[in-house]
């Protein structure tokens, strides 16, 4: 079947669906978005995350903010505007993820509430789960695990999220983990315990 939008541009309905998918894999796909201030604990949770479904033998993946910035991002500064484009793509990215039946987490800042809304409108609502890396910004900046507090505190590095730049909590994600009271192990039982809780898994 073909729908031709205004630019004449047809969009292709493949034969294996995504739903095919989901059956093949024996799980469902979805978006474990984590968001949260640098050093919060994104990048090592969402690698928690993924090797504990690889261990169960689901297809997952992830999508890091410092690795996607190497390459298809490479183009984007941290200024607002770009932020913003950097979201909406990971948002395109991940929804091809999705489609193709696998669990993917994504790590990204994504400081913005608009930004961060308009991805979660790109999915269906049960695939789009947001998970807020919650944990105060003095335990961020002691942890500093790349040094990027101190070099933004000199002036460094400008536009830092949480210092020279905002971060807008969440109001309502579905996950709320505070990386400042748990441990990795029991955060990652968290964002299991929700999977299995709402028969993704
Ligand atoms: N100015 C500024 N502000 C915040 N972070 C900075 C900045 N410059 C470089 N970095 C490094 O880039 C990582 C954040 O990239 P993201 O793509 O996740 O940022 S955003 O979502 O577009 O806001 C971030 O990674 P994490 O520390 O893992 O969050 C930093 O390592
Ligand atoms: N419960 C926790 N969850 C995640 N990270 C934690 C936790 N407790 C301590 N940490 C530590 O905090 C640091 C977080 O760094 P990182 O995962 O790179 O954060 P981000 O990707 O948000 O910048 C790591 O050194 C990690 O070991």
């Amino acid at each position: 079947m073909y729908v031709m939008n205004m630019n004449n541009i047809t969009w292709h309905h493949m034969s294996v669906t995504k739903q095919n998918r989901h059956q093949l894999n024996g799980h469902k796909s979805c978006v474990l978005w984590f968001t949260g201030l640098s050093g919060s604990g994104k990048s090592s949770l969402a690698n928690a995350v993924d090797y504990a479904l690889f261990q169960k033998k689901c297809r997952s993946y992830v999508l890091d903010g410092d690795n996607i910035r190497h390459g298809l991002n490479n183009d984007l500064s941290f200024g607002d505007g770009d932020r913003k484009e950097n979201i909406r793509r990971i948002g395109e990215v991940s929804k091809l993820f999705v489609d193709s039946g696998i669990i993917v987490s994504t790590a990204f800042i994504s400081p913005f509430r608009n930004d961060r809304q308009l991805v979660r409108n790109m999915f269906d609502s049960s695939e789009f789960i947001e998970i807020f890396v919650d944990c105060p910004i003095r335990v961020c900046e002691k942890r500093d695990p790349k040094g990027l507090y101190k070099k933004a505190r000199s002036g460094v590095i400008p536009n830092f999220t949480g210092i020279t730049s905002p971060y807008e909590k969440p109001e309502n994600p579905e996950i709320i983990i505070e990386t400042n009271q748990l441990t990795i192990e029991q955060s990652v039982q968290q964002v299991l315990n929700y999977l299995k809780e709402k028969q993704i898994l």
